[in-house]
């Protein structure tokens, strides 16, 4: 559905994506990344917010850089700094952006309030509302015109551990008949929602996988320990530590290392996060785990 070919986004002498490909289908891809890894200006380039400095991105076989407007009618986009007009109650805000976006089916906004559950709050203002309920309210939005590709950036921060639950399984839906791209920093939002997983450092695409995929390949790169406090301190210069904890008058540690890093330690199994972490610091070592 959407092809990204060869993708390149300067600012300056900056090259915030430096040489992306990435082919996506129907599905939730999570676009993973830490802070200023290119997540938003990639968002940003789908969206066709702005143009790619190089490179060409096509939705079904079209170029969407020299034709954005074949992708704006077929897009939802949330952007990270979403706002809503306090004054306005949800279904007034939906139908002041149903008639910017020149949605004429009235039903729609009943449709889209049930949808993401906003229904029974609908003719409140909107200033009342919490962080996940604006985000929802955002979601309608984005949905008013039945988009094949949905666009969500960070879309859980500084939501509250209900409100982030219901946000993703709403997400999840989503993403059974068409394209949706969600892009956080916080890996345990989407591990068990997405299909595929697209992690970006500096620009560049590290691994395009499922997220099983990627747990099975830091298989036998995850290990657990009960050291001395010594010896922690010694095996720490070698290895990659994930979490150290006090255990009395020992360390328990989880660390990613290519291989068993010493007598004491067993493979552990590990999470979304830790394969993550377990990838970078291979690729760091030279070892990168192909996707
Ligand atoms: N308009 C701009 N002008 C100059 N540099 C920019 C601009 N937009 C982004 N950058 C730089 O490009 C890089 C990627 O930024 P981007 O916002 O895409 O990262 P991100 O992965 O979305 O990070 P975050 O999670 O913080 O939003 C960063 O180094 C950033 O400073």
């Amino acid at each position: 559905m959407l092809s990204i070919q060869d993708l390149v986004k300067t600012f300056g002498d900056h090259r915030a994506i430096d040489g992306l490909n990435l082919e996506l289908g129907a599905g939730l891809v999570g676009l993973v990344g830490h802070n200023g890894a290119g997540k938003t200006t990639l968002m940003q380039m789908l969206a066709t917010l702005s143009r790619p400095s190089q490179g060409r991105i096509l939705l079904d076989g079209q170029d969407i850089v020299a034709r954005p407007e074949l992708m704006r009618r077929r897009l939802g986009y949330l952007p990270q700094d979403f706002g809503v007009y306090p004054q306005l109650t949800a279904r007034e805000f939906l139908q002041y952006f149903a008639a910017l976006k020149g949605v004429r089916d009235g039903r729609r906004i009943q449709q889209l309030l049930e949808l993401v559950n906003l229904h029974e709050q609908a003719d409140r203002l909107a200033a009342g509302f919490s962080g996940g309920m604006r985000q929802r309210l955002g979601i309608a939005q984005a949905l008013l015109n039945d988009p094949d590709v949905l666009i969500v950036d960070e879309p859980t921060a500084g939501l509250d551990p209900e409100e982030r639950l219901r946000f993703r399984q709403l997400l999840s839906e989503l993403g059974f008949s068409r394209l949706v791209i969600v892009s956080t920093h916080i890996v345990s939002d989407i591990e068990n929602m997405a299909t595929h997983l697209a992690i970006l450092r500096r620009g560049r695409l590290l691994a395009f996988s499922s997220p099983e995929a990627l747990m099975a390949r830091a298989e036998g790169q995850v290990w657990t320990a009960l050291l001395e406090p010594g010896h922690y301190e010694a095996l720490r210069q070698q290895v990659h530590v994930l979490q150290a904890q006090r255990q009395g008058g020992l360390i328990q540690v989880r660390m990613a290392h290519t291989e068993r890093p010493c007598a004491e330690a067993q493979a552990a199994l590990p999470s979304l996060e830790e394969a993550l972490m377990a990838q970078r610091y291979a690729d760091t070592q030279g070892l990168g785990m192909a996707a």
